[in-house]
């Protein structure tokens, strides 16, 4: 039944957290990676810091790209304010069928959105087919040699506007070089580090905040 660890995630979470509770589906996710099977969701540490930025950003239309289990698209959506909606981009459909109940468990299906498919054809539709003008806010968490193709192509598509804030996590590990490179010398962002760590470990890692100067 519960092939995949995925799958093992959700189980746990269906059998401890509260519906209708992100907070407790967040906590539960944490838990359960802690205590038994490590998972590559932000986690708790970096995620509060993943909060504050959101927080402080105040975004009305975000884009993850890289769902997996749906974990920061809970802890995002938990704290958008009425009519915010978040766009999340998943190519697994394993993973996507895994978000799509821990988003729904989490009763924040109103306010997240899963776009099954590549982040390179899927951001190319955001405009005509999903209604986007430009983004507030982006997440990056899909795979690290990605995050530099698909920065340029955000900026290609006209996505980007003056103040919107571009998040990557996992700059230091698994490491994302030629995206920091780029977004601390191309001119075209204000960039800001935030030593973390790893998720559920003891080693260090960060997320960096670029954002876009228009
Ligand atoms: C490229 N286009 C894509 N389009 C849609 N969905 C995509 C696309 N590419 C990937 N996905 C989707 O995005 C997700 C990919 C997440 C990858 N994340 C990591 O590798 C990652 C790794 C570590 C890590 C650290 C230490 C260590 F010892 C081992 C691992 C820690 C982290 O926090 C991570 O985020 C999903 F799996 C994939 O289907
Ligand atoms: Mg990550």
């Amino acid at each position: 039944m519960n092939h995949t660890k995925e799958q093992r995630v959700l189980q746990y979470v269906l059998d401890n957290a509260t519906r209708g509770d992100p907070q407790s589906v967040v906590d539960s996710i944490d838990n359960y990676c802690n205590k038994e099977e490590w998972a590559m969701n932000v986690g708790d540490q970096k995620g509060l810091i993943l909060d504050n930025i959101v927080n402080e950003s105040n975004p009305c239309v975000l884009l993850e790209l890289g769902t997996y289990c749906g974990y920061s698209a809970v802890r995002i959506a938990r704290l958008l304010k009425p009519g915010a909606h978040l766009y999340t981009v998943e190519f697994n459909p394993a993973f996507a069928a895994v978000a799509k109940q821990m988003i729904e468990f989490a009763g924040v299906q109103d306010k997240v959105q899963i776009l099954e498919g590549n982040t390179q054809d899927i951001i190319p539709q955001l405009k005509k087919k999903y209604e986007v003008d430009t983004l507030d806010f982006v997440f990056i968490d899909h795979w690290k040699d990605k995050y530099l193709e698909d920065t340029k192509l955000l900026e290609k598509c006209n996505l980007l506007r003056k103040g919107t804030v571009v998040l990557a996590d996992n700059v230091i590990v698994p490491g994302a070089p030629d995206f920091l490179e780029y977004v601390r010398t191309c001119g075209r962002y204000d960039c800001t580090n935030y030593p973390s760590f790893l998720e559920y470990m003891d080693e260090k890692d960060a997320l960096e905040k670029a954002i876009f100067r228009g």
